[in-house]
């Protein structure tokens, strides 16, 4: 973790001040939350690189829900994409990495690929699509509990095109259904494969949840890597700036419990971090101020709750996952904001990272 970040790390298109001119933002209520003792960090050991050494980038594809983030997740063993029971709750590219002794693997977390309604929609399709072609393998998930449809035929016809690239199938949240449904789910993926003319290089029951075949999907998915050196150094979770990771962990506390068209209409933008001067070396303190935006007024009043007792809420859960993700305590400045109807306008998806 840096010290300090310079301020062109944080602030693209001069975000600050374009937001404080903009009549379209507006700021009323602010909550800071305080610091918890920091839990221990996770360790990675790699060791020496063997013959026959492994690497490159594999990507979970699905429609929206269907268990990516969370997979994404058990295989690198620590959380590092936020999950939610929101459909399209992905929206940053973010990798995590997986270290083994025999490989290392590079997991590209995407979108789900949905028909797009406005132009955020749009480019999230198009950052699906080029994520494809850039990487060794694509893992397509199914869930087990649900039945093969037009946006998985859809999916798997848009993936064919891609022609180079590895495919898998994944056959995901086998915890939710029987032993016969599961064969079943398999059934119908061979099919899908054939009608779509899609080779599957493997097709994998998993559950994250109960932690089935996690370890058996991290091997055929090395298997499948060109052989190379690690990519990334030892010990390295993920490429993400920890901005992002902050930005996403507040975004998942504020998805929590809220409804309708509303989650998709919160975004996250953290404006400054770093660590406080002037502690002592076995006490830092993390310092994140961060803007979380809604579209319309209405919102806001959710967001922030009675008395502003769910904005406290979200953000406490959200200072503790941050916490256990850099395990750094860490003091939480969250301010709610309304970028009007941001999801329509090309100059405000700008301003938020998209
Ligand atoms: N029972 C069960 N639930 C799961 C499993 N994997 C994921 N889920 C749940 O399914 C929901 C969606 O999971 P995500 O990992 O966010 O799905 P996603 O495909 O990344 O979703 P998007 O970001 O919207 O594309 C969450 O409520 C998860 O807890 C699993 O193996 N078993």
């Amino acid at each position: 973790m840096t010290d300090q970040h310079e301020p062109e790390q944080h602030e693209p298109d001069d975000l600050e001040d374009d937001l404080e001119d903009d009549e379209d933002f507006d700021d009323e209520f602010d909550e800071d939350f305080g610091a918890l003792p920091p839990p221990a960090a996770p360790v990675f050991g790699l060791g020496d690189v063997p013959d026959g050494y492994r690497s490159g980038f594999a990507c979970f594809v699905g429609r929206p829900n269907v268990g990516k983030s969370t997979l994404t997740n058990a295989l690198v063993g620590q959380k590092i994409v936020i999950t939610s029971d929101k459909p399209q709750t992905t929206r940053t590219v973010v990798r995590g990495i997986v270290h083994r002794p025999d490989g290392q693997l590079v997991l590209v977390d995407t979108p789900g690929l949905h028909r797009p309604r406005t132009l955020l929609g749009e480019r999230l399709n198009d950052l699906v699509k080029t994520t494809w072609a850039e990487v060794d393998v694509v893992a397509v998930c199914f869930p087990a509990d649900e039945k093969i449809g037009p946006g998985d035929k859809f999916l798997v016809n848009e993936l064919a095109k891609v022609r180079r690239t590895t495919k898998i199938a994944v056959a995901t949240k086998t915890d939710l259904v029987t032993a016969d449904r599961i064969g079943e789910h398999l059934l119908d993926i061979a099919e899908l494969g054939r009608e779509t003319g899609t080779d599957w290089a493997e097709i994998v029951p998993v559950s994250s949840v109960a932690g089935d075949q996690i370890d058996l999907l991290g091997d055929l998915l090395v298997g499948l890597m060109p052989e190379g050196p690690p990519l990334y150094p030892d010990g390295d979770l993920t490429d993400a700036p920890e901005e992002i990771l902050a930005a996403e962990l507040i975004r998942e506390a504020a998805l929590d419990g809220v409804r309708d068209e509303l989650p998709h209409s919160i975004a996250v933008v953290v404006e400054e971090m770093g660590l406080r001067e002037g502690r002592p070396d076995d006490k830092p303190l993390l310092d994140i101020h961060a803007n979380l935006y809604v579209e319309r007024d209405s919102q806001k009043g959710i967001v922030i709750g009675k008395k502003g007792a769910r904005l406290r809420q979200v953000g406490t859960a959200a200072r503790q996952q941050i916490e256990a993700l850099l395990g750094t305590p860490v003091y939480l400045d969250l301010h709610v904001k309304i970028a009007k109807d941001w999801q329509r306008d090309p100059r405000q998806l700008r301003k938020l990272g998209f």
